[in-house]
């Protein structure tokens, strides 16, 4: 029996209980037996089977009264009155599960926040991509050293062996280890100097003034200083940044079936993920007739499903549909990774229909996924004008149709790393070796994306036409 899930407080007798909970678990079968794409083949399933029983009887990291307070301030993007910035490692690994690593991404999500609720005049929803994102999809089972590929430390380890790259299901239970303490780091640096916003901004101040082109940025930061400084002078309290909320990619359905609690605040009981307050299916676990899809219909917490070029308006209305049949804004974020070069075509249709649809979804760019490319030294990399240029393409096609674009979802690291090229310091493809780091893709550094979100800011408080010339 894989299927324990938790009960709220106050929740009602025994025998009720019970018929909920069997009414769910026969739900949560049903969904889990569609084609599931993206699964490891476990070479010992009842091993398997006995690591997911015993995270089964683990502690949830999050609870159904958070993830509620998540899908309400999600609420205020879908409505327009609010933006989502999403952003993180592509692959979190075990080694990374340390203080620096996470102070230096969550600051960096919370100063590219500061500089984008300065611009929009809107308050920034913070979500990490964080204490859970150690599974990865892959574009083909066996990488380009002939030995199977890297499916996130959560299944397999990176290290170039086949032993090393063979599926281990106790992997599952060091991931849950490892997204608990992470998720103890995230809580305590949200409430702790990461909410403190006069101490992002002087860091955002340093970065303005010793990054090569952080000068042009110079009035924005000293405004937003000047901001910081009214409120101190008219005796307000020192402004402090709010929660910082977890998301992973919902992928690997073993894992994902562990730690559901019985959500009883809506019109009926239904499950809530204990594992993350956002979860997202991805690009490759899409399918309508999968399980990722129909796993995520059984939730309550807010979900994401990305969106990329070969997606139908048909379809996009069909996540809609199927994914938020209460119509509550929130509870559904379209995350569009068309590429730079296809975003002004293809996403302009699926808006529209989704709009006539009726429904309030979010609309997030995630400019990185449809910009890899991998140069001839064999780095996968993203090009930082490619970025930028998709996230100018969305922001147009949202303003040519009225609609709110809700947000970013990127890949960064806090970190010096050298695995995008362009950006304010210009790096190239032999700039790359250098500090390669990531598990899987390139992610911006932290000197990529504060020019990434100070010039987004630009646009945001400028507005923007096709051939902005893409400002480094
Ligand atoms: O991070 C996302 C995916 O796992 C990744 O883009 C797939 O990469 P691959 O094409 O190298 O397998
Ligand atoms: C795999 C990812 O994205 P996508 O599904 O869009 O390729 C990701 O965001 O890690």
């Amino acid at each position: 029996m894989t299927y324990s899930p938790r009960w709220p407080p106050g929740t009602p007798g025994r025998t009720r209980r019970r018929a909920v909970e069997r009414v769910l678990a026969d739900r949560l079968e049903v969904a889990l037996a569609r084609p599931a794409a993206q699964q490891p083949d476990w070479p010992d399933p009842d091993r398997a089977r006995a690591v997911v029983r015993g995270l089964a009887a683990g502690e949830p990291l999050v609870t159904p009264a958070e993830t509620r307070r998540l899908l309400d301030r999600l609420g205020a993007v879908a409505r327009g009155e609010a933006l989502l910035l999403q952003s993180g490692d592509c692959a979190e690994t075990f080694a990374d599960t340390t203080e620096p690593h996470l102070r230096a991404n969550l600051g960096l999500l919370r100063r590219m926040a500061l500089v984008l609720t300065h611009a929009a005049g809107l308050p920034v929803v913070t979500v990490a991509r964080a204490a859970g994102q150690y599974a990865k999809p892959r574009s083909a089972a066996v990488g380009a050293d002939g030995l199977p590929a890297y499916r996130g430390d959560i299944i397999n380890s990176g290290e170039p062996d086949r032993a090393a790259r063979t599926p281990d299901p106790e992997r599952m239970a060091r991931a849950h280890q490892h997204a608990r303490e992470a998720m103890a780091v995230v809580r305590r640096l949200a409430r702790g100097d990461l909410a403190d916003a006069q101490a992002l901004h002087e860091e955002n101040r340093r970065f303005v003034s010793t990054a090569p082109g952080g000068l042009r940025h110079t009035a924005r930061v000293a405004e937003i200083g000047r901001g910081l400084r009214f409120m101190t002078g008219v005796g307000a309290p020192a402004p402090r940044l709010g929660e910082i909320w977890t998301s992973h990619e919902a992928l690997l359905l073993d894992y994902e079936r562990t730690l559901l609690w019985i959500d009883t605040e809506g019109p009926e009981p239904a499950l809530s993920s204990g594992l993350a307050h956002f979860l997202w299916i991805g690009e490759r676990t899409r399918a309508p007739d999968g399980a990722h899809l129909a796993f995520a219909e059984l939730l309550t917490n807010p979900v994401g499903v990305k969106i990329g070029p070969g997606t139908t308006p048909e379809q996009a209305v069909e996540y809609v549909r199927r994914l938020d049949p209460h119509g509550v804004p929130g509870r559904l974020t379209l995350i569009s990774r068309m590429g730079h070069d296809r975003v002004r075509e293809v996403l302009p249709p699926i808006v529209e229909k989704v709009t006539a649809s009726g429904r309030q979804v979010i609309w997030q760019c995630d400019p990185m996924h449809g910009n890899s490319r991998t140069t001839a030294s064999g780095h996968k990399t993203r090009r930082y004008e490619d970025i930028l240029d998709e996230i100018t393409g969305f922001l147009e096609v949202h303003r040519a149709l009225g609609t709110h674009p809700g947000g970013l979802h990127l890949e960064a690291t806090g970190e010096d790393v050298t695995e995008c090229t362009g950006g304010p310091s210009g790096l190239s493809e032999a700039d790359l070796p250098a500090r390669y780091r990531t598990a899987c893709d390139p992610r911006l550094n932290a000197e990529q994306s504060m020019g990434l979100a100070l010039t987004v800011a630009e646009l945001f408080a400028a507005g923007t036409t096709r051939g902005t010339e893409a400002p480094r």
